[in-house]
C-alpha cells in the first residue's frame, strides 16, 4: 500500500548539504527527507534522473518510512573510504576525513582526467595504506574495453580489489573479463545492476564477478536482497552521496545480507561538510552502526533547500508516486 501524495508531502523535509569536494561535477547534494510511522526514508535521485528512475528511489524511501522492519544479522558494518577525483597533494587530506579505514575506492576514467592522474592517485592512496589496505577503482563506465584494458596494465602493479564498472555496456564488460582471465582482477558491476531494465542481466550475461547494490535505485532493502540472492554473486553494498538517513537504509541491506566478504561504500558521511544529523554516520574505525538516524529539527531548518527547489522536489515526489501507482 502507498501512501497518499499530501501524506507524503505532510511529511517531507528538503535539505541541501554542501559537499567538501565536488562530486559528480556539483558541490552540494539535495535530498528530500520523508518520516512516517517505520523511520526516516531518503529520496534523493540525483538531479538530472527522470521520473522513471527517481520512482525507484521513492520506493526505498516509502519502505523505510513506512514498511516492515527488516531483520538485521549486524550491529555495525565495515565501510570503505571513497576518494573523489581530487589532485594528488590533496588525497592525504580527504582520507583523513574517513578516520582508519583499510580500503579506499578511488574514482578513475574522468573525462577531464588521464591515465596518468588515475594512476598517481592510486599509487599515492597505496603509499598511505600500506601494503595491507584494500584499493578498488570505480571508472563509472568510463573505458572502452581498451581503455580498461590499458588502465588494468598500468595499475597491475598495486594489488586492486576489484574494478567497478570499467566499461559502460555487459557486452564490453563480458569482453574485458575475458581479457582479464588470467590476472585475477574480478569486475563488479554497479551501472549494470543500478540502472539496468533488468538488475540481473550483468549476471547471467557472466560479465561480472561482483554485483554493487544501492538501496535507492534498487527500489529499498527487500528488492535489493532478491537481486543479491538471484545474481549468485558476491555483493558490495552502497550509496550515493546520501544523507545519514539514506546511509541507515545502506546499512540496513548490509546488515541484513547472508554474506558480507566486502566493506561497504557507506563511508561517505565524510564527504558531506554538513549532515541532518548530530550523530552521522560518519565511519569510526572502519565502520558504522547499524542503526535508525533521525534528523534534528534545527538541522533540517539550518539546511533547509530554498523555496523553489522545495516546490521542484514536491512536483518530483508526485510524479515519481504517479510511476509507482501505475506500475503496482
Ligand atoms: O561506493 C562508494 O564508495 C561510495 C558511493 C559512490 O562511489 C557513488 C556515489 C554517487 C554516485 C555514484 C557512485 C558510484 O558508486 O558509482
Ligand atoms: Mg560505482
Amino acid at each position: 500500500m502507498l501512501p497518499e501524495p499530501d501524506e507524503l508531502l505532510a511529511a517531507a523535509h528538503v535539505v541541501r548539504l554542501p559537499l567538501v569536494t565536488r562530486f559528480r561535477g556539483v558541490t552540494e547534494r539535495e535530498a528530500l527527507l520523508l518520516h512516517g510511522p517505520s523511520g526516516w526514508g531518503e529520496f534523493s535521485p540525483f538531479l538530472e534522473y527522470g521520473d522513471e528512475e527517481a520512482s525507484a528511489w521513492l520506493a526505498a524511501a516509502i519502505e523505510a518510512a513506512w514498511g516492515d522492519p527488516i531483520a538485521s544479522s549486524r550491529a555495525e558494518v565495515p565501510v570503505n573510504a571513497t576518494l573523489p577525483t581530487v589532485p594528488v597533494e590533496q588525497i592525504a587530506a580527504v582520507l583523513e576525513r574517513f578516520g582508519e579505514v583499510r580500503t579506499v575506492k578511488v574514482k578513475v576514467a574522468d573525462a577531464a582526467e588521464s591515465l596518468a592522474h588515475d594512476v598517481a592517485r592510486v599509487r599515492e592512496v597505496r603509499r598511505i595504506l600500506g601494503p595491507a589496505g584494500r584499493i578498488r577503482v570505480d571508472a563509472n563506465g568510463g573505458w572502452s574495453v581498451d581503455a580498461a584494458e590499458r588502465a588494468a596494465h598500468a595499475l597491475a602493479g598495486f594489488d586492486l580489489e576489484y574494478l567497478e564498472q570499467p566499461c559502460a555496456s555487459i557486452d564490453e564488460l563480458a569482453e574485458l573479463r575475458e581479457r582479464l582471465h588470467d590476472w585475477q582482477l574480478p569486475i563488479a558491476a554497479d551501472e549494470s545492476v543500478r540502472k539496468a531494465d533488468d538488475p540481473l542481466a550483468v549476471a547471467r550475461a557472466g560479465a561480472a564477478d561482483l554485483v554493487v547494490v544501492k538501496v535507492q535505485p534498487l527500489g529499498g532493502v527487500a528488492r535489493a536482497l532478491r537481486i543479491v540472492a538471484e545474481a549468485g554473486l558476491p555483493a558490495i553494498v552502497s550509496s550515493a552521496i546520501d544523507t545519514s538517513v539514506g546511509l541507515a537504509m545502506g546499512a540496513r541491506l548490509a546488515a541484513a545480507l547472508p554474506e558480507l566478504d566486502y566493506d561497504c561504500g557507506l563511508g561517505t558521511a565524510a564527504l558531506l561538510a554538513a549532515d541532518v544529523t548530530g550523530e552521522p554516520l560518519t565511519p569510526v574505525d572502519g565502520r558504522i552502526p547499524v542503526r535508525p538516524v533521525e534528523p534534528d529539527a534545527a538541522l533540517l531548518r539550518a539546511h533547509a533547500a530554498p523555496p523553489e527547489r522545495v516546490a521542484w522536489w514536491h512536483d518530483r515526489l508526485r510524479r515519481a508516486l504517479g510511476v509507482l501507482r501505475v506500475s503496482r
